[in-house]
């Protein structure tokens, strides 16, 4: 009789500095889009889980803000769950990108970290990601570099953004689960709400339309989700957006200035912004949608905590 081979199931925290990655490395590790990428730092503010099931484990990722050294309110926030979200795993992944140019270092924003992580007691891999940026010899002098600075599980180079490593990246990960059966059953995904997706994705096209000027204090909650008609018409061939979803959201700004940026001349912004953001709900919903904006002031929503908490970040 063939060995049954041994079932792993587990959870694995992506955590590091703002901009490394981490959210494009859960995309192509889940194959689906769920957590949002921008050229801009600071993007990923939710726990964002996705889960990898294959016939030999299953494991739950969950995507943190970047750690930076915390002022204000809503980056407190911030640093706080990604550390919550360290007790909560089996694994860390810990996703830095090469620094230093020919002169490969650490960094204190990286140090800051690990100090942290030595305070977790947590099994850690590092990963190296955005290895397309560099030339190969520099891996080497970093990865000592980092070896030197805490007791790494593994170290894995990977480009998250070129499939390269990410395969190896799992079967490495997956190693580290405990035995166990599935945690999720296996079309589970992501645990976050479609409201939540549905929002971060209008909050990813503001922040790729209007980069240079908002700042990344820009919330966008729903307001009006109406799914009655969302069943398509029985004999609908598959594939098919018959159904229609309803969807009314607010995009929160701080100031008056920030507000007529994205609104744009004759509106014309906004309107781009509400195409682009409706062209991926749909396809995420499955569904044609209805997609009306607006645009709100709250001065100062995430230097305060009744305006995190009014904004949904509790
Ligand atoms: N060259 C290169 N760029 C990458 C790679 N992975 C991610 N990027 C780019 O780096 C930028 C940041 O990627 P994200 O996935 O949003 O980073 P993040 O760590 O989730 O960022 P926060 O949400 O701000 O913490 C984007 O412009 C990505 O396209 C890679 O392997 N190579």
């Amino acid at each position: 009789m063939a060995p049954q081979q041994t079932h792993r199931s587990g959870f694995a925290a992506l955590i590091g500095r703002p901009n490394v990655g981490k959210s494009t490395l859960l995309n192509q590790l889940t194959g689906e889009k769920l957590a949002i990428v921008s050229p801009k730092p600071q993007t990923t503010r939710n726990r964002i889980l996705g889960v990898v099931t294959r016939p030999e484990g299953q494991v739950a990722f969950l995507d943190t803000p970047g750690i930076h050294q915390a002022k204000g309110e809503l980056n407190r926030y911030m640093v706080d769950i990604a550390l919550q979200a360290v007790d909560d795993v089996d694994l860390v992944l810990f996703v830095v990108e090469p620094t230093g140019g020919e002169k490969p270092e650490v960094g204190p924003g990286n140090r800051f970290i690990l100090e942290r992580l030595q305070k977790a007691g947590k099994p850690t891999f590092l990963i190296i990601n955005k290895i397309d940026t560099v030339p190969k010899p520099v891996l080497l002098p970093l990865i000592e570099l980092y070896r030197n600075e805490f007791p790494f599980a593994e170290v894995v180079p990977i480009s998250a953004k070129d499939d390269d490593g990410v395969e190896q990246l799992f079967k490495a990960v997956l190693q580290h689960m405990p035995e166990g059966d599935p945690l999720f059953p296996e079309d589970v995904l992501t645990d976050q709400a479609e409201k939540t997706l549905v929002a971060e994705y209008i909050r990813e096209q503001v922040l790729r339309h209007c980069r240079q000027e908002i700042p990344y204090s820009t919330a966008v909650l729903v307001d009006f989700f109406d799914e009655s008609e969302r069943e398509p018409p029985p004999g609908t061939p598959p594939g098919k957006l018959a159904g229609l979803i309803r969807i009314a959201a607010s995009i929160y700004v701080e100031r008056d200035s920030q507000k007529a940026i994205i609104i744009g001349k004759q509106g014309q912004m906004l309107k781009t912004i509400g195409t682009d953001a409706r062209k991926a709900i749909q396809r995420l919903l499955g569904a044609h949608v209805y997609l009306s904006l607006r645009v709100r002031v709250e001065p100062r929503w995430s230097e305060r905590p009744e305006g995190l908490k009014k904004l949904g970040y509790e």
